[in-house]
């Protein structure tokens, strides 16, 4: 097993918490018992992961005398909303769970986000830990404390920065994650090369058909580069006033994918793949990166197997969205382009005429 601290504050301190990442670690209870003096923990998970996890989690706590509630919420992007949200705190009053009764999140990132967000609001924050059973939630939502709902208009517009206490990453769990979801998740990881280790990206570029046949050691670097590549960026800018931006490449357009098609029918991952490549091309645009350096980019996309066409949503439709983007400020938006391959940078100052033909030149209908 590896462990990774996130140094939160001054260190040390009471908000700095671990990244566990290991094989079969999900029943290594000790990982967490110190987050469990009341012996009571609510288990927030989805129709599609209880039946594969909850049991084996819950007799493991049982076996250390832990209770635990379980919270089965529907599965699926379309569902992490107000609604759900609110499933959720019925479950934590019906059941009487209080201020010392941790919520324990084991699933994806829209579990993750679901339940971070209600464990930051019930009795205004109860303790929040992390089973990621994807591996995009394994590389990169279930670490810096970003929850959160969608709202019609727009992607996780509502939520709450809320750290972990913990974070326990089982890569065996990726045994039973459909292929797509992998690949999906593969869109993040890529992301840490592109915005800050180049070193990383060349690993992911030779490495990916064992990714892809999930070689266990292979998954496991993987999981343990992403989150130092994250741990680092959040230990430097934990609210998003700077750095932390970078972490976003590819969001902005690909948030508007998301919201444009329905929740669900493009995963994130893939809509950060195609809005990566649509950043890439706006880079290329500004002068930033070569030709070559987008081509390389896109056969890294396409060696994942994900989509590097953005849907032709026509330049407007976009517009419109990426205007609700988080980064806009003063009513301007900033993209976050690659200076090169391994540096990126918040871009504040993309001209209209830039946009309008990386939009219209780059999109493909479906
Ligand atoms: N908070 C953050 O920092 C952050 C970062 C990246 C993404 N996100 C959010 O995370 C969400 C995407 O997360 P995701 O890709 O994990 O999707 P997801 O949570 O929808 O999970 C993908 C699918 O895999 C299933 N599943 C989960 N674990 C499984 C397993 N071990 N075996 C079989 N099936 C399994 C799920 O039930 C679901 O059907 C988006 O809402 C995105 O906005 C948040
Ligand atoms: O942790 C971050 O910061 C990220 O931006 C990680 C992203 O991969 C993730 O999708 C995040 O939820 C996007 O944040 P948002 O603030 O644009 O909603
Ligand atoms: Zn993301």
């Amino acid at each position: 097993m590896k462990t990774i601290t996130v140094d939160l504050d001054a260190t040390p301190s009471e908000r700095s918490y671990p990244i566990h990442i290991g094989s079969a670690i999900l029943s290594q209870i000790e990982l967490i018992m110190t987050h469990l003096p009341r012996k009571r923990v609510a288990i927030v998970t989805n129709t599609t992961v209880a039946p594969l996890y909850l049991e084996r989690l819950r007799s493991a706590l049982e076996k250390q005398d832990v209770a635990s509630v379980p919270i089965i919420l529907p599965d699926g992007e379309e569902y992490k909303n107000w609604q759900t949200l609110n499933l959720i705190f019925d479950a934590l009053l019906t059941n009487r769970c209080e201020r010392g009764t941790p919520v324990i999140a084991l699933g994806g990132g829209v579990v993750g986000d679901l339940a971070g967000f209600a464990a930051a609001t019930y009795l205004r924050g109860v303790p929040f830990i992390q089973y990621p059973t994807t591996l995009l939630a394994q590389v990169d939502s279930s670490v810096g404390g970003k929850t959160g709902i969608n709202h019609p208009l727009g992607k996780n517009m509502i939520g709450a920065f809320y750290q972990p206490r913990a974070v326990v990453a089982d890569s065996t769990t990726l045994e039973t994650l459909p292929e797509r979801e992998l690949r999906a998740g593969i869109a993040e990881i890529i992301k840490y090369g592109l915005i800050r280790d180049s070193i990383f990206l060349a690993w992911i570029e030779r490495n990916m058909t064992k990714l892809l046949a999930r070689d266990p050691e292979v998954l496991i670097e993987a999981i343990y580069r992403s989150c130092r590549n994250k741990a680092e960026v959040v230990e430097a800018d934990e609210h998003e006033s700077g750095v932390r931006a970078l972490l976003n490449l590819g969001h902005t357009f690909g948030h508007a994918i998301e919201n444009a098609l329905g929740y669900g029918t493009w995963l994130h991952g893939e809509a950060v793949a195609a809005g990566t490549i649509l950043a890439a091309e706006l880079s290329r645009r500004m002068g930033m990166i070569s030709q070559v350096d987008v081509e390389r980019i896109r056969s890294i996309y396409v060696q994942a197997g994900l989509p590097v066409a953005a849907p032709d949503l026509g330049p407007e439709k976009y517009i419109d969205l990426m205007g609700l983007d988080k980064k806009v400020a003063e009513g301007k938006m900033r993209f976050i382009l690659l200076q090169q391959i391994g540096e990126a940078v918040v871009h504040s100052g993309v001209p209209a005429e830039a946009l309008a033909e990386t939009l219209l030149e780059c999109t493909a209908h479906a």
